[in-house]
Formats: C-alpha cells, sequence, structure tokens
C-alpha cells in the first residue's frame, strides 16, 4: 500500500534525535492533542531564541498558511531585538520557532548565510521532506527511498554539459516557435498559466521522457497529478502522520497513479525494444533500476518546472510594463541575430544563434532574469543537521535540529538593495553588493548548494523570452482589461506557484 510518509525514511530519520519538544505518536495522541488545541489559547513561551510565544504543539501554522508573513514578520522582531542590544541585524544571529511538535532554527544576517549555506554537517534534501512529510513515495519504490539528492544530481550533471544542451537547442527553439505559431496575430492569455503549461511541456522534453512531451493528454492528466501531490504539501496535516486527511489520500494517490504511468513508458519500451533519444532512454541505458528512474522524474518535475516557468512568465510580465528595457532586450536580440549573419525575420535568425551567444553574450537578458528571480522567488530555504552539532551565534543545532533561512533577509535588504521593491535589472551594472555582504545573491544557490539545474533553467528563460519578444508586442493588464500602470504584486505566500496577488492578463499582437 501507497504511503505518503515513507516508511522507510521515517525509519532511518527515528534515527536521529528529534528536538525535545518533539510529539511522539501514540495511542492516545489524539486525545491529547483534543487537550492540546483546548489549551492552545494561552501562549507559552520557552527558549530565548523565540522571537514570538506559540501555543503548545501546533506552534505557529501561519508557517504553513502565510508563510512569507509569518517569516517577515519574525525576522523584523529578532532584528529590532538585536539593535536593542546594541548589535547590527546586518552581521546575524538566529532565532527560533515552533511549528507542529518541530522547532525551526532560523538563521538570518551575513554570519547566518556563511552557516546556512556553508557548513557541511547541513542537508539540504532533508531539510525540504520536513515540509512534506516525506518524499511522496509508493511501493514501486520499495527499499529504494534516497535520502538526498546525489543520484538526481549525477544523471542532471549529464543533461546540463555542453554537449547535451548544444545537441538540445535546436528542440528548444523549434519547441518555442511551434508554441507561438499556436498564438495567432493577435490574442490575449495568461501568462502564468501560458508559460506555466509550456515549460512544463519543455522539462518534459528536455529532462524526462518523449511520451510525456508528445502526448498532449497524457502529459496534461500528469501535471494534474504532479499538483495534486504539490498542493498537499502546503500542509500543516504533513507533521501530523496520523491524521489521514482526503488532501493526503488524494496525494497518495496520485503519486502511487504518477509511478504507475512512469513504469509503463519503462516497460513498454523494454519489451518493444523502442527506444527514444531522451533522459529515460539514458538512464535505461545505464540500467538504472525503475525505482531509481521514477525518483529522477519525480524530483525533476518538482525542482525543474515551476521555477523555471514562474521566472520566464514574470520577466515576460516586467519585460511588458518596463519599455526601457524591452528595448534593450530587442536591441541586444537583434545584435545575437546579426551576428549569426542568416537572412530572414528577427526570429528566423535567432534560430541560429548558438550556445555560447545564449550562454555567454546577452548581459541584458541575464540581468532581466536576475533581478526577476531576486524580486519574485520569495523561498524559504530549509535544512536539517545529519551529523555533528553546530554552534550559531552560540547556539547549539543539535543533529535532527531544522534550520530556516528567509532569502528576502538578503533580496529585499535595502542597504544592499536601495528601493528593494522596484524591478530594475539596471541596479546590477556596477553592483558593489559583494563587497557590501557575504552572498548578496542567492537566487541561483550558493556555496555547498549550487542550483544543478541553472545551466538548462537559464537556457529555456533567454529562449523563450527572446522568442516571444522577437515575434509579439505585449502589454499587461488587469482583470477588467485596464493597462497596468505599475507592476504587479507577487503574492508572496505563494511559495509553490509564484503568483501575483491579482490576475494579470497579457494583450500580444505579433510584430510587423
Ligand atoms: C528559474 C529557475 C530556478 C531557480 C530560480 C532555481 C533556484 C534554486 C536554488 C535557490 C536552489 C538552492 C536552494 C537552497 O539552497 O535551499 C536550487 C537547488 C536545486 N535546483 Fe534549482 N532553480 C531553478 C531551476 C532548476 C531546474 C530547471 C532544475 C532541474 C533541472 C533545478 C534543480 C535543482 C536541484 C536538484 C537543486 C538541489 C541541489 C542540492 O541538492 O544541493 N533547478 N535551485
Amino acid at each position: 500500500m501507497s504511503s505518503y510518509i515513507s516508511s522507510n525514511v521515517s525509519h532511518i530519520l527515528d534515527q536521529i534525535p528529534q528536538q525535545s519538544s518533539a510529539f511522539v505518536f501514540g495511542s492516545g495522541t489524539i486525545v491529547a492533542s483534543i487537550v492540546l488545541i483546548a489549551l492552545s489559547h494561552f501562549w507559552i513561551s520557552g527558549s530565548t531564541k523565540h522571537v514570538l510565544r506559540h501555543t503548545p504543539f501546533f506552534g505557529h501554522l501561519a508557517f504553513f498558511t502565510a508563510r512569507h508573513d509569518f517569516m517577515d514578520t519574525t525576522l523584523k522582531i529578532a532584528q529590532q531585538k538585536l539593535r536593542k542590544q546594541n548589535k547590527d541585524p546586518q552581521r546575524g544571529g538566529i532565532y527560533d520557532f515552533h511549528t507542529v511538535g518541530h522547532t525551526v532554527n532560523v538563521l538570518h544576517g551575513e554570519t547566518g548565510r556563511k552557516l546556512f549555506f556553508g557548513d557541511k554537517n547541513l542537508s539540504l534534501y532533508q531539510g525540504y521532506l520536513f515540509l512534506r512529510g516525506g518524499f511522496p513515495t509508493t511501493s514501486k519504490l520499495g527499499e529504494k527511498i534516497e535520502l538526498d539528492n546525489s543520484k538526481l544530481k549525477e544523471r542532471l550533471l549529464y543533461f546540463i554539459r555542453r554537449e547535451y544542451l548544444t545537441d538540445v537547442l535546436p528542440t528548444i527553439v523549434s519547441e518555442i516557435t511551434g508554441e507561438l505559431s499556436k498564438w495567432g496575430k493577435t490574442g490575449e492569455m495568461d501568462p502564468y498559466q501560458r508559460v506555466y503549461e509550456f515549460v512544463f511541456k519543455l522539462t518534459c522534453r528536455l529532462l524526462v521522457c518523449t511520451e510525456f512531451a508528445d502526448n498532449d493528454k497524457l502529459r496534461d492528466h500528469v501535471r494534474g497529478l504532479y499538483w495534486t501531490i504539490e498542493d498537499s504539501a502546503n500542509s500543516f496535516t504533513n507533521l501530523v502522520p496520523w491524521l489521514r486527511t482526503r488532501q493526503k489520500r488524494a496525494a497518495a494517490k496520485a503519486t502511487e497513479e504518477l509511478a504507475d504511468i512512469i513504469t509503463n513508458v519503462i516497460n513498454e519500451r523494454k519489451k518493444t525494444g523502442r527506444r527514444e533519444n531522451d533522459p529515460m532512454q539514458y538512464q535505461i541505458d545505464l540500467g538504472d533500476r525503475d525505482a531509481d528512474i521514477i525518483q529522477y522524474t519525480f524530483k525533476i518535475l518538482f525542482a525543474g518546472s515551476v521555477n523555471t516557468a514562474a521566472i520566464a512568465a514574470w520577466a515576460l510580465v516586467y519585460l511588458s510594463t518596463h519599455a526601457d528595457q524591452n528595448k534593450a532586450v530587442m536591441e541586444e536580440l537583434q545584435k545575437a541575430a546579426h551576428n549569426t549573419g542568416m537572412t530572414g525575420s528577427l526570429v528566423e535568425q535567432l534560430t541560429h544563434v548558438p550556445l555560447d551567444t545564449w550562454e555567454s553574450e546577452m548581459p541584458v537578458l541575464e540581468l532581466v532574469i536576475k533581478e526577476t528571480i531576486r524580486l519574485v522567488f520569495a523561498i524559504i530555504a530549509l535544512r536539517r543537521n545529519i551529523n555533528d552539532p553546530v554552534m550559531a551565534d552560540g547556539v547549539k543545532i543539535a543533529q535532527g535540529d531544522f534550520l530556516a533561512y528567509f532569502i528576502h533577509d538578503i533580496h529585499l535588504n535595502p542597504e544592499i538593495y536601495p528601493d528593494p521593491e522596484t524591478w530594475n535589472p539596471n541596479r546590477w551594472v556596477d553592483n558593489d553588493s559583494e563587497k557590501k555582504t557575504t552572498y548578496p545573491f542567492l537566487g541561483w544557490g550558493v556555496a555547498r548548494f549550487p542550483c544543478t539545474g541553472m545551466r538548462m533553467a537559464k537556457l529555456e528563460i533567454k529562449t523563450i523570452i527572446a522568442l516571444c519578444i522577437a515575434s509579439y508586442n505585449f502589454s499587461s493588464m488587469d482583470k477588467s482589461g485596464e493597462l497596468l500602470r505599475s507592476d504587479p504584486e507577487p503574492d508572496r505566500n505563494d511559495w509553490q506557484r509564484f503568483m501575483p496577488l491579482k490576475p494579470v492578463r497579457m494583450g500580444y499582437e505579433r510584430r510587423a
């Protein structure tokens, strides 16, 4: 039977000592929980690291319901505390909060970043698992649950090599031009739907398997299953293993079904001898077990598709409301197109731009992406200490403890980025943030935790923006069709889809 909480993972994690505040679930748990809920209006405050008092056991559910706002509030309180002690908040510190039986240590400021991203005892994978209550797993994985991302990273390294990217560049370009050919001369769309759907397809094409990329119906179904699983991660109930909610049951069923679909694709290829030139074939040929390929596919869909789609969609929206940047991108594209020595329309010429140019000679697009990530990518990075105790600002973080770092601590820091809420790619020209502090930009991960998919993601985003901008003039509107006078605001609590607070429509008109 499938279980959303992997018994294998839980077994190994059980060997890691839990926080003293962690609850042990047993037969009396339900009764105990009811008593605790009844008591929950009495605030309790324990360690001096707390910045907010919390309710017994449940602690701060806002970490699940309004994560960004909760982190923003707690960070400001922690910084205020430091100021009162005549300490510099930019230097950093540590505070903690409780949520559903767990203590989370939040590192902040420069010392916090150095430790969080640099310490060898901290596990990214085990930190993020904490959110979901386990890797989405099924009986198909048997005993083969991975405890880190090492296998994924090993496989991904193959797909971000120069040779692979050079090979797939024409496919990326033809996928995008094929998509744009469906848009017609003029029209209107929701970029957060259109671009997301398209990037999901591109991710399947480049990093998963041909069957998903080629078959629209199958892919839509897979995407539906993906969101059923992903949406269930957004609930505190994942930290309460005995609580079997409808959402969790749906996620378990979707996980099982998705694993079945992947297994069927593998089996069909093996049975018929049909081969494809794609990442799944590469894994089959290497002799990877079905369980490995299933886990790879799950992880790629979760790590690879939404972030890339969100940044591409937001960048297009920002470019539609910033004529100066739009013009700068167009000039950059015209130059790259001219250097191909080809004739034809701008789009036709762009289809011949080589990998090196996309990667190294598009400084304007590079900064557009960087600035969009700074403003929109409101993640709370998570870790778990899986080894020796670590000292942070005089506080011991024991084996098994959880840690968090709120990316907007630095990305929206006015001392590093003046006028931080404004989208302004030019702020990166002659930027001296590196001189002011350590790791001022975390958008692609840093130190021990760089993003393994960055090269692929950047190539996808650049080609999407380039071919869209070269094909169409865009304008962004609110839902009643009024042109936007200012940039839309991201819903920063939406850490899964990165949607705007209010709906945005995009009008487009093919360039003459
Ligand atoms: C715009 C798109 C993307 C952005 C902004 C982004 C950003 C990041 C960041 C900030 C981290 C580090 C997180 C942390 O320290 O907690 C990370 C890690 C990671 N990213 Fe990305 N990413 C993107 C796209 C992708 C894609 C397309 C893939 C896969 C094809 C990918 C695979 C990964 C993996 C596997 C890790 C974990 C590395 C580890 O375990 O050490 N990312 N990404």
